[in-house]
């Protein structure tokens, strides 16, 4: 019977856009996965997931060579992990339709981005919804369609002004603003269902820097509030111009679960060096734990 995946600790999701040529996206995809270019360090494969969220069409080769991927894992290491456990790199969809079959040229069904191999579904992106019109309604209904299919949805939120001069004001404001989906979704999917937010302020994303920590984590801090207790996991993310240097001392590593991650990640040596951050924090929390 199918399973909801594990989310662990911390996630890492890469985001293409409409940015790379199909061949592009192939290439790189390659490199994240090409042990020489040492990415994730073999030792911290339980608690930090990359994921690439590539357009529609490459999709499926991109599935082929993360097939050709595990299945060099399990040829070469011992220690593969149960047949329900989640594979070391997942992929995903930037959108899908909300029913699974019909009449609906155009749209992608999620039980066919399922089929394909895809764990995650990136929903309602600020893009889409300033462009596409899509509603929070429309979001939710997509999010219940894609916990439907076992996938994990990836529900992007956040307000669209930037903060005035009263930080508490803004949180407040911004809190208030991404609640609103929260709750539709959260409505939507089933109780034990995992569900990922990225918490985006629509003012951060495509610039050259990324919304304040203090801010973030002031936001996030209200959002995990929101979400509130259920049984299933709730993971929440930054993303908006999320880049190196963002994660490290007096960074984001304390307040989020991971970095939605676009531009600032699209060449390997960003990734690596986003990784390393979140490597080092995750040795730091261990040696807490350990010597407190
Ligand atoms: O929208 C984003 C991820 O989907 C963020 O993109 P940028 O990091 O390029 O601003």
């Amino acid at each position: 019977m199918a399973s909801y995946p594990i989310l662990p600790e911390k996630l890492l999701l890469i985001s293409l856009k409409m940015y790379f040529t199909p061949d592009q996206t192939l290439t790189y995809l390659r490199d994240l996965l090409n042990p020489t270019n040492e990415i994730v360090h073999p030792a911290n494969k339980d608690k930090l997931l990359l994921a690439l969220i590539p357009d529609f069409l490459t999709i499926w080769p991109c599935a082929q060579i993360l097939k050709e991927y595990e299945t060099s894992l399990t040829t070469t290491t011992t220690t593969t992990g149960t047949p329900n456990s989640t594979p070391p790199f997942l992929l995903g969809a930037q959108d899908c339709f909300w029913e699974s079959q019909g009449a609906y040229t155009g749209e992608v069904s999620p039980s066919s981005i399922r089929a394909l191999g895809c764990t995650i579904v990136e929903l309602g992106h600020a893009e889409r919804r300033a462009i596409f019109n899509e509603t929070d309604d429309q979001t939710a209904r997509k999010a219940a369609a894609t916990c439907a299919q076992h996938m994990v949805p990836l529900v992007c939120i956040g307000e669209v002004t930037a903060p005035g001069p009263i930080a508490s004001q803004a949180v407040g404001q911004a809190v208030t603003e991404c609640a609103v989906l929260v709750r539709a979704v959260l409505a939507a999917i089933p109780d034990d269902a995992p569900v990922i937010f990225a918490y985006e302020p629509v003012w951060a994303i495509g610039k050259p820097k990324p919304a304040g920590v203090d801010h973030v984590a002031a936001v996030v801090q209200g959002i995990r509030a929101v979400i509130g207790s259920r049984s299933g996991t709730a993971r929440v993310l930054y993303g908006g111009s999320a880049g190196p240097g963002l994660w490290g001392a007096g960074g984001l590593g304390h307040a989020v679960d991971g970095m939605f991650l676009g531009r600032f990640a699209h060449q390997i040596e960003g990734v690596r060096e986003v990784v390393r951050e979140v490597e080092e924090t995750l040795a730091l929390y261990a040696s807490q734990v350990l010597c407190p």
